[in-house]
C-alpha cells in the first residue's frame, strides 16, 4: 500500500536469493537487472499491488539506513526503464512523484497504479465532517466541479442545484460528491450545464473519492453519527473556517473520528478572507488540541508537493495528522489537496474470500425497478443474481433475496467487492418469476448475507465500553441510542462490570435493544450516544438466546452463584 513506502532495489538486495549482492548492487539492481532479478522484483511490485488495493509508491535510488543515496544522471533513465518495463508488464501506469537530491545523486518516488477496465475503479471513501459555514459544501463544489467560489455562496449552489437534480439510484441520504482520478492522477469531472454525469466519471477513473457530506449543525448530530459509523468511512476530512477556528462542533466531529479510528486531514478554508494574526492564532490553538494526550496526533502542516507526497505516504502507518490551508476563493493550495487526494489508500482490510457480507444504509423505491438497497460491501465478493439472506426482520427472521442488478456510483456492474459500496435491485426468492420485495420490508440497519453464514439476529449483545462524556453517572436500565455499522436504534443497559460509570471508566456491558433484533457480529465498533453523553468501544459478544431463556439461565446462574457462596461463607465461618 502507500503507506509502506520501499525501495524496489533494496528489496531485491535484501531477498535470498541475491544474498551475494551488497547494497550497492542492489541499487544498480533497477539499473541493470539480470533476469533472475528482474522476475524477482515483478513478483515483489505484484505482492505490493495486490497489499495496496491496486497502487503502491515506490522510492528508487534510496534506501531506509540513507547507503544507497542517489541515482546518478545516467543511472535513473535505466532505473526508470526498468521501472516502467515491470508497470508495463504488470498493466499499471507508473507516474513520477518526487524528486530530491542526496549526496550522490537523486532519490525519485513514483506512483505505480493498476490501469483497470472502465467498469472498475478504487474507491476511498471520505466523510466531511466540521462546524456550520466552515465552508465544507463550498469546497466540495469546487473540487467537483473545478470552478472556485465567489465568497457568496455560488459553489455550494451549484452542489445544491446538482443535488436537487440527483436522479433515482442516488447511494445515500447522508450526501454524497465524486471526485474521479485517472491513472496519472489528473481529476476527470467534467460538469456538463452544471450536471456531472457519474456514469461518465466511474468510466474514466482509476480512483472516486466519494465525499460523505456531513451535516455541521449540532441538531444533525444523530445523522452525522450515522454518517460515521454506517458509511464507513477511510478518512475523515476535518473542516475549519480560517477565521472562525475550532469553534461549535469541530470538537465533537474530531472526537467523534478518533472514537472511531478514523484517520483524519485537516483542511482550513476561507484562508484568502483572514487576518495573518487570526489565522496564526487559530492554527497554533488546532495544533495544540491535536497534540493534546486525547489526539495524540502528530500535526504536519502540507505546503509544498513534497509535503504533499511525504504525509500522504505516511498518513495511514502514523498517527500523522496533515492540515491543508486553502481559499476557495483564490483557488490556492487547492491543487495541493487534490494531489493528496489522488495519493490516498485505505488503511481497511477488505476480505474477499470470505462469504458476503453488505450493510445496508438507505433504501430506495424507483420506478420500473422495485426496490433498490445502498450499502457498503464489508466481506466477500456480491455478484449478479446471487441469492443471500436478507434481514432481520421485526421477528429475528432473514429471507431469500436475488441480486437482480448492481449499480457502483450509478454505473451498472456484475459484481461488487469488499470494501465497495453498491446499490442492489433486489427480488424474493430464486426463481425467474421473483416477487418483488417491498421497500417498507427493509429498514437501516439490515444485512443482506451469505446463505452459508447462516445469520442469527440478536436482541442482546456484550459490548467492552469506554465512556468518553456523562455529566453524572451511569447505571443500569439507563437507555441511549446504539451506533454500530449502520444500525441506530435505544438499547438499554441490563447489567454491567461495574456499579456504575463516569466519564472515563470502562466496563464491560450487557446491552438489549427496545425496538427489533439486530444483525450484528464481535469486534464491531460502537458508539453509545444521548444528547452530551458519549461512549465508544466494541462488540464482544452476541447472544442470540431470547431474554427469556438468557434470563432465566442467568437467573439460574445467579442462584446457583448465591447458593456457592452460601456455602462458602458456611464452610469458613465452621
Ligand atoms: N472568502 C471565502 N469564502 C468562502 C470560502 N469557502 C467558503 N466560503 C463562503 O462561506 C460561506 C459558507 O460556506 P458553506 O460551504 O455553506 O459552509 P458549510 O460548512 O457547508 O456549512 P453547512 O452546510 O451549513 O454545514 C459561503 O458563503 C461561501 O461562499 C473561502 O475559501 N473563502
Amino acid at each position: 500500500m502507500s503507506g509502506t513506502k520501499e525501495s524496489l532495489s533494496s528489496f531485491v538486495a535484501k531477498t535470498d536469493s541475491v544474498s551475494e549482492y551488497d547494497r550497492i548492487i542492489g541499487r544498480q539492481v533497477l539499473v541493470a537487472p539480470t533476469e533472475k532479478q528482474y522476475e524477482l522484483l515483478l513478483k515483489r511490485l505484484r505482492q505490493q499491488l495486490g497489499e495496496g488495493r491496486g497502487e503502491v509508491i515506490l522510492e528508487i535510488g534510496g534506501s531506509p539506513d540513507g547507503s544507497e543515496n542517489g541515482l546518478l544522471e545516467d543511472e535513473v533513465e535505466a532505473a526508470v526503464a526498468t521501472l516502467q518495463s515491470l508497470a508495463n508488464t504488470l498493466e499499471c501506469s507508473c507516474v513520477k512523484l518526487r524528486e530530491r537530491k542526496e549526496m550522490r545523486g537523486v532519490v525519485l518516488q513514483y506512483l505505480i497504479r493498476r490501469v483497470l477496465d472502465n467498469t472498475d475503479f478504487l474507491e476511498i471513501r471520505v466523510a466531511v465532517v466540521g462546524n456550520v459555514d466552515a465552508g465544507k459544501s463550498t469546497l466540495l463544489g469546487v473540487l467537483t466541479h473545478g470552478e472556485l467560489d465567489n465568497g457568496r455562496g455560488h459553489a455550494r449552489q451549484r452542489l445544491f442545484r446538482h443535488k436537487h437534480e440527483m436522479e433515482s439510484g442516488r447511494t445515500s441520504s447522508v450526501g454524497n460528491d465524486i471526485l474521479g482520478f485517472d491513472e496519472e492522477g489528473n481529476v476527470v469531472n467534467k460538469p456538463e450545464h452544471g450536471a456531472l454525469d457519474w456514469v461518465k466519471i466511474c468510466e474514466r477513473s482509476s480512483k472516486v473519492i466519494t465525499f460523505i457530506d456531513l451535516a455541521g449543525h449540532e441538531r444533525y448530530l444523530k445523522t452525522t453519527v450515522f454518517g460515521m459509523t454506517g458509511h464507513a468511512p477511510d478518512f475523515g476530512m476535518l473542516m475549519i473556517g480560517a477565521n472562525a477556528g475550532i469553534i461549535g462542533m469541530t470538537k465533537e466531529h474530531l472526537g467523534l473520528a478518533l472514537a472511531l479510528s478514523v484517520p483524519v486531514f485537516v483542511v482550513v478554508t476561507k484562508i484568502d478572507m483572514c487576518p495573518v494574526n487570526v489565522l496564526q492564532d487559530n492554527l497554533k490553538m488546532l495544533i495544540r488540541i491535536l497534540k493534546s494526550p486525547g489526539c495524540r496526533k502528530v500535526p504536519v502542516m502540507v505546503k509544498s508537493p513534497d509535503d504533499v507526497v511525504l504525509s500522504a505516504t505516511n498518513f495511514v502507518s502514523e498517527r500523522l495528522c496533515p492540515i491543508f490551508q486553502v481559499s476557495n476563493v483564490t483557488g490556492e493550495n487547492l491543487g495541493l489537496l487534490k494531489t493528496f487526494l489522488n495519493l490516498l489508500t485505505t488503511k481497511m482490510e477488505y476480505h474477499e474470500n470470505e462469504p458476503a457480507e453488505f450493510q445496508i444504509d438507505d433504501t430506495y423505491s424507483v420506478p420500473g425497478v422495485g426496490t433498490v438497497v445502498s450499502g457498503t460491501t464489508l466481506k466477500g465478493v456480491i455478484k449478479l443474481n446471487d441469492i443471500l439472506m436478507l434481514g432481520p426482520d421485526p421477528l429475528g427472521h432473514f429471507q431469500q433475496i436475488a441480486v437482480k442488478s448492481i449499480h457502483r456510483k450509478r454505473m451498472a456492474v456484475k459484481e461488487v467487492r469488499a470494501g465497495q459500496t453498491a446499490s442492489f435491485a433486489l427480488k424474493k426468492g430464486k426463481k425467474v418469476s421473483l416477487v418483488t420485495i417491498k421497500r417498507s420490508q427493509i429498514r437501516k440497519g439490515m444485512v443482506m448475507v451469505s446463505p452459508t453464514l447462516n445469520p442469527q439476529a440478536c436482541w442482546e449483545f456484550e459490548g467492552e465500553i469506554l465512556v468518553l462524556h456523562h455529566p453524572t453517572t451511569i447505571s443500569s436500565r439507563y437507555q441511549a441510542m446504539v451506533h454500530c455499522g449502520s444500525i441506530r436504534q435505544t438499547a438499554s443497559i441490563i447489567s454491567m462490570s461495574k456499579d456504575c460509570l463516569r466519564t472515563g471508566d470502562k466496563a464491560l456491558i450487557h446491552f438489549r435493544f427496545i425496538k427489533h433484533p439486530e444483525y450484528m457480529t464481535p469486534g464491531q465498533r460502537m458508539v453509545f450516544r444521548e444528547g452530551r453523553t458519549k461512549a465508544v468501544g466494541n462488540i464482544v459478544k452476541i447472544i442470540t438466546q431470547s431474554t427469556a431463556t438468557y434470563q432465566g439461565s442467568r437467573g439460574k446462574q445467579n442462584k446457583q452463584q448465591r447458593n456457592n457462596s452460601t456455602q462458602n461463607s458456611q464452610k469458613k465461618s465452621k
